[in-house]
């Protein structure tokens, strides 16, 4: 089992945000993760990736953990090849490689800010992907593309699942994303105050 989840409870203040969640993702599993907007999607995500540690649970994570979040975040000051090889350790052939399959092909040399947003996530997602992580955490990964590219991406994520069979978690606002990716769905609902 890659992922272990056991959220009695996380408060923001006096506010009460996920309660009594317990969940396990093994190798090979993706766990959609649905619900209304605020409702702690991706304070859920922050906490199993041990982003947020001021809970009260417990959360075992076995292996390597990437994590693309709703926003991309490079590193402006490198260039794209770059934002991949230097987390993942991955040399340049394979890195024009990983670049190549999300579409950016030749633009290893370009930095961020000459990327468009949807290029940075397909980056961002590159990133994730090259690192061949045992957990994998996604964020509402596909937010922003058009329709053809988030197929294209979902394909790729669906091949990059089948190939590398990491427990993912994946956080979407998408029910047919979720259909199509997930072995499992978890919906949310609103935490009503103690
Ligand atoms: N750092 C914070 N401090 C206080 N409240 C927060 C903080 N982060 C999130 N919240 C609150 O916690 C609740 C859940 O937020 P979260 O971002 O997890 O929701 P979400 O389900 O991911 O929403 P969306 O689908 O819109 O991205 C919201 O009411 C939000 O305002």
């Amino acid at each position: 089992m890659n992922l272990q989840v056991a959220i009695r409870e996380k408060r923001f203040g006096a506010v009460p945000v996920l309660r009594d969640l317990v969940f396990q993702v093994a190798h090979g599993e993706v766990l959609a993760v649905l619900g209304p907007s605020g409702v702690g999607k991706s304070t859920l995500l922050r906490i199993v990736a041990g982003l947020d540690t001021g809970f009260d649970g417990q959360i075992r994570r076995a292996g390597r953990l990437a994590m693309v979040f709703q926003e991309p975040t490079l590193m402006p000051w490198r260039n794209a090849l770059d934002n991949l090889r230097l987390t993942t350790g991955v040399d340049a052939c394979e890195g024009e490689a990983a670049l190549a399959r999300v579409g950016l092909a030749g633009k290893g040399a370009l930095y961020p800010g000459q990327l468009s947003l949807g290029q940075q996530r397909r980056l961002s997602l590159a990133r994730a992907y090259a690192a061949k992580p045992d957990i994998l955490l996604l964020d509402e990964p596909f937010v922003s593309l058009d329709a053809a590219l988030v197929d294209d991406m979902l394909a790729l994520t669906e091949s990059v699942i089948t190939e590398q069979r990491p427990a993912t978690v994946f956080v979407t606002h998408a029910q047919a994303e979720a259909d199509r990716l997930a072995t499992r769905q978890l919906v949310l609902g609103s935490v009503a105050a103690a």
